[in-house]
């Protein structure tokens, strides 16, 4: 499977480029960055009411409507995916990062 988020930052991005007649991301970017942030904020939300009472299937889609969501934002605010990428590479050379001064979990 080619690596879906990358094409689609490809097309958001793309769509920042060049607008589009009919494109709900080109409406996105004309409404622009409180617009944007406001739908990652609903999609969010969308996510946790899905994790908490929908099916697994409706949480997967409104995963795929989050991540749209910031990718959106990303391209709005000339983020681009190697630079997300990079910084989870730094953290994932540090591992045991629990705060030492949290209680310890005794409770599950
Ligand atoms: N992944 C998505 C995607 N996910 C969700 N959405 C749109 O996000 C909107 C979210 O729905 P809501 O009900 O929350 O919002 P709404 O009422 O339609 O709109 P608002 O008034 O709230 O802005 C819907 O219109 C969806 O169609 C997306 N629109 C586009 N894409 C990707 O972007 C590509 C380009 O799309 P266009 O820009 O439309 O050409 C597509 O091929 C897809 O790959």
């Amino acid at each position: 499977m080619e690596n879906e988020f990358a094409v689609l930052y490809e097309t958001v991005m793309d769509r920042k480029l060049n607008p589009e007649e009919g494109s709900y991301t080109s409406y996105l970017y004309s409404k622009g960055e409180e617009k944007i942030l406001k739908k990652v904020g609903e999609e969010c939300t969308e996510v946790i009411i899905a994790s908490l009472s929908q099916s697994k299937e409706d949480l997967v889609n409104e995963l795929g409507d989050l991540f749209y969501h910031v990718m959106v934002l990303m391209a709005q605010k000339e983020v681009s995916l190697q630079e997300v990428e990079a910084e989870l590479a730094k953290r994932s050379n540090k591992k045991h990062n629990l705060k030492a001064e949290r209680k310890p979990v005794t409770n599950y």
